[in-house]
């Protein structure tokens, strides 16, 4: 991976404000998966491709992640002013809170994010606004990509005003590069991509990491 040092410093922004009612009772950000916080997962598995991380939820939120993140790679909280308007909303005020040039957004509920997939994705992105994956046949995944974190912001507000909730429009009005499917199996296995949303998948999860289900 190439040092990085300055303006060329990379955010992680973890994206952790949904409610996870396809999940149940629990938050499925602080959900252990075999022995591991999912959110923890993320932030760990991330972590050498990136310098700083934001997290974005709500405050109710806070005390359960911030436990969860307890002795990993220190975090700052963007809490999100107004809850429930989105995941959009949510990269809007995490983007808001990050210091960097760029940032990578991981959903919380992506445990086999790929690092060295993340630090392409960096490279790629590097004077441009975004670097989006997208698999052959399948829409953006736009949960884990990179930003330009100043012009993405300024899209989501946007989108938002315009009533917007799709990832896409403030990406449509950015210029982005694409890394297809080719490109992505380069660095990557597909699994980067998996999110976790039902107790089912996340036994499968469990299982695949080696914990008891
Ligand atoms: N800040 C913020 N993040 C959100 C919001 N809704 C979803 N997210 C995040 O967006 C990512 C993908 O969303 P989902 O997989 O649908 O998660 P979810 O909304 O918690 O789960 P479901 O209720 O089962 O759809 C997750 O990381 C969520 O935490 C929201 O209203 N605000
Ligand atoms: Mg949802």
């Amino acid at each position: 991976m190439t040092p990085k040092t300055g303006r060329d410093e990379r955010t992680g922004l973890i994206v952790a404000g949904g409610h996870s009612t396809r999940f149940g009772d629990e938050d499925k950000a602080v959900a252990e998966l075999a022995g591991t916080p999912m959110i923890r997962r993320v932030v760990d598995r991330i972590e050498p491709a990136v310098d700083e991380f934001v997290i974005n939820c709500r405050e109710d939120q806070v005390p359960a992640i911030r436990d969860a993140l307890d002795g990993g790679p220190a975090a700052s909280f963007a809490v999100d002013p107004i809850p429930d308007r989105g995941p959009m909303a949510g990269i809007m005020t995490g983007l808001r809170e990050t210091a960097t040039e760029y940032a990578v957004i991981v959903a919380c509920d992506m445990p086999f994010v790929e690092p060295d997939l993340v630090d392409h994705l960096f490279e790629r992105a590097a004077g441009r606004d975004a670097a989006v994956p997208r698999l052959d046949d399948q829409w953006f995944q736009t949960t884990q990509a990179v930003y330009r974190a100043e012009p993405m912001a300024a899209a989501c507000e946007r989108a938002l005003e315009r009533d917007e909730r799709r990832i896409v429009e403030p990406l449509f009005d950015l210029d982005y590069v694409v890394v297809d499917e080719d490109e992505v199996r380069e660095y990557a296995a597909l699994e980067t991509f998996e999110n976790v949303n039902t107790r089912e998948e996340f036994d499968d999860a469990t299982a695949r990491l080696g914990g008891e289900v």
